[in-house]
């Protein structure tokens, strides 16, 4: 219980602030009479009120740990820094004078800036020689993005060669950005560049602590937005820098995104405050390869191409001339013969005891592999290349791996992305929740009186997400494969499977809806819609696609496809689980972080229209609730002991 009298200067707990600050005028039974300090009089009772720290009153802290009260109007703690989105250009707070303020100050005697983790991260690694981790999340358009960059800015400063190399490592690493997001990033609702895909980017130092190389890794890139986009979004920024490029792009007959049915179904093509031909420099910049322009034009006359019904029943063709063009365009570029190409859209080998039978598609099925071909084509292309660009040091014993990855998200509508996000943010907080109660032994050891209260062991959640054989991952995967099954009898199994499961419950609207009680508290009730779910899972790899394209005279395209023979296969389709192999990734992840000392930036998005000094508290609130940094408090008085 919390020690109220007169005059106590408290936080007062706000349906629309969240928290306002006021003083106790009295107290008269359960209910105190306090007055906030806009001079608002409220009457409330003792469980709406928190102390406050008088002494931060007129500037406020920074730094958590130099409050007496730690509560959730201070906010939580833990060893990770806030970044609240700016939204505005602060050349001032990240530049070269900067960089030199933070290199080598202990953590804590400075401010609180995203180069104190990076230089953190850089000593502990230099003087412990093990390798680092710096993971920052939050929801999208909180800064992810341009934190990760300014993070690698910094490890590029410190750890970078003296100059006079012709192109140095560090020089790679940072160029490399504009052509990861020319790939991979997108205008969406929330942000104008946002990231379709999760990174972990590891930046490899040699013994001495010089840079030695780099490389990414990519997770569940938004596929479908290669093929599908709604206004006003937009398709990946490459496909409109490639229209705006000029000779490449007469030479590879593109002309306006408008005439590319990949790029018109939404009518936003430019982004304010940006050109398309400048960031196409930038992206050219960044790699030399032909090749990779070539491969994109190529993807976006594949999408021109239309069908019309065939002479024979359930048979399809090109549609007319314009789509015979761009189908010729489309084999020009990717260097493959135009009747394969034509046969691979309209047509599928099977494979019976007979021998191969050729089955005609109709015009939908040939459109949908259509489509299938520009997305895997596009997937294949990003990371390949970006990593290619990189040049990884093999041989690197110490590593600093920074990872954007996107934070826990709960819209009014969840389907499968938000499951397999939110999938990760519970491995996230697993590996979080491991490192704080590491770290809490330590301080016992060291008689330090600090407490994790509520450790929130997750691992029921991550059992009932991809525990084998019966799991959420398992049973849609079964339910994949079995080409009678639908959402309704997934979700029947579902339930069946988790009855009584805690954390598993049934809505009371859809009998096809789950609701998973995920971390992040009342916050965490995510309720899932299963409509889409084993369509959004099923990766099939067509086989004719490889060997279409492995079979190119472009020998960076066929690299892409190398050809597998996989002669017991009875169908040309292979059905390839997205989220087992996201599953995967993460497992993967999960090995490499364990060997690191992790560090934490949580992005704070500080309002919802992207606008400057506009803090909506609320709002904030209820990130940093879902975030990483959800159920850590020290006890009151404990951080006084750590001070
Ligand atoms: N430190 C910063 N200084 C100035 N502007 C910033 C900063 N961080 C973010 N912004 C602005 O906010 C926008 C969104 O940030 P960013 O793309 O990094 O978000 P994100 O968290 O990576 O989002 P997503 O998950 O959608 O990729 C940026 O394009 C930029 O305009």
């Amino acid at each position: 219980m919390m020690n109220f009298s007169k005059g106590s200067k408290v936080w007062i707990e706000d349906r629309i602030s969240a928290w306002e600050t006021g003083e106790i005028l009295e107290i008269s039974g359960k209910l105190v009479h306090a007055v906030t300090t806009s001079g608002k009089k409220v009457s409330v009772t003792r469980e709406k009120l928190l102390l406050r720290d008088a002494d931060a009153d007129h500037a406020g802290v920074d730094d958590l740990t130099k409050l007496t009260y730690l509560n959730e109007a201070e906010t939580y703690t833990g060893s990770i820094l806030v970044a609240v989105n700016p939204f505005a250009k602060l050349p001032h707070l990240y530049n070269v004078h900067m960089m030199e303020q933070y290199k080598g100050a202990p953590l804590g005697e400075l401010s609180p800036h995203v180069f104190a983790i990076g230089d953190a991260s850089y000593r502990a690694m230099k003087n412990e020689r093990r390798s680092q981790s710096i993971l920052v999340s939050g929801e999208s358009g909180a800064g992810k993005t341009e934190t990760t960059k300014l993070v690698m800015q910094y490890l590029t400063y410190v750890g970078g060669r003296a100059a006079g190399d012709d192109r140095t490592v560090e020089q790679q690493i940072l160029e490399s950005n504009p052509l990861l997001e020319a790939f991979g990033n997108a205008r969406t609702v929330r942000n104008d560049n946002s990231s379709r895909f999760g990174k972990f980017v590891e930046i490899h130092f040699d013994a001495s602590g010089r840079i030695s190389g780099a490389a990414v890794r990519s997770y569940l890139l938004e596929r479908s937005r290669v093929v599908q986009i709604t206004d006003p979004e937009r398709n990946f920024h490459c496909f409109y820098q490639l229209c705006a490029s000029g000779k490449v792009a007469e030479k590879h007959k593109l002309d306006h995104p408008s005439n590319f049915r990949y790029l018109n179904q939404s009518k936003t093509y430019e982004l304010d405050g940006r050109s398309n031909a400048k960031e196409y420099m930038k992206t050219k910049a960044a790699m030399d390869i032909e090749a990779i322009f070539r491969t994109l034009a190529a993807i976006l006359h594949l999408g021109n191409i239309e069908f019309s019904p065939g002479k024979e029943n359930d048979s399809s063709t090109t549609k007319d001339k314009k789509s015979i063009f761009h189908l010729q365009m489309a084999a020009e570029l990717f260097m493959c013969d135009e009747k394969l190409l034509l046969a691979t859209l309209c047509t599928r080998s099977i494979k019976t005891r007979e021998g191969n039978i050729v089955k005609e598609l109709d015009r939908e099925a040939a459109a949908a592999g259509r489509d299938a071909l520009a997305k895997t084509v596009y997937a294949r292309l990003l990371v390949q290349k970006v990593n290619k660009s990189l040049g990884q040091d093999t041989n690197s014993k110490m590593q600093i791996g920074v990872l954007d990855i996107y934070g826990f998200e709960c819209f009014q509508k969840n389907s499968f992305e938000q499951f397999c996000i939110n999938f990760a943010n519970e491995k996230l907080q697993q590996h979080f929740n491991e490192h704080v109660f590491k770290m809490e032994q330590e301080y016992s050891k060291e008689k330090i009186n600090w407490s994790y209260i509520e450790f929130i062991d997750n691992q029921d959640v991550l059992d009932l997400i991809e525990k084998k054989p019966v799991g959420i991952i398992a049973l849609l995967d079964e339910a994949c494969m079995f080409p009678k099954s639908t959402h309704a009898t997934f979700a029947t199994k579902l339930f069946q499977s988790f009855k009584d499961h805690p954390r598993l419950a049934k809505t009371k609207f859809s009998q096809t809806d789950f609701t998973v009680s995920h971390y992040a508290g009342k916050a965490g009730h995510v309720t899932y819609q299963t409509d889409i779910f084993l369509d959004k899972n099923r990766d099939y790899v067509v086989v004719e696609h490889c060997n279409l394209l492995s079979a190119s005279k472009c020998s960076f395209l066929a690299g892409l496809f190398p050809s597998e023979s996989d002669a017991s296969s009875k169908s040309s389709y292979k059905f390839s689980s997205v989220a087992s192999r996201f599953k995967q990734q993460l497992q993967a992840l999960m090995e490499s972080l364990k060997a690191t000392e992790p560090h934490y930036i949580r992005c704070v998005k500080p309002n919802s229209s992207n606008k400057p000094h506009k803090f909506e508290s609320p709002n904030v609130l209820q990130q940093l609730r879902c975030g990483v940094i959800n159920k850590v408090r020290m006890s009151r008085g404990a951080k006084r002991a750590e001070k």
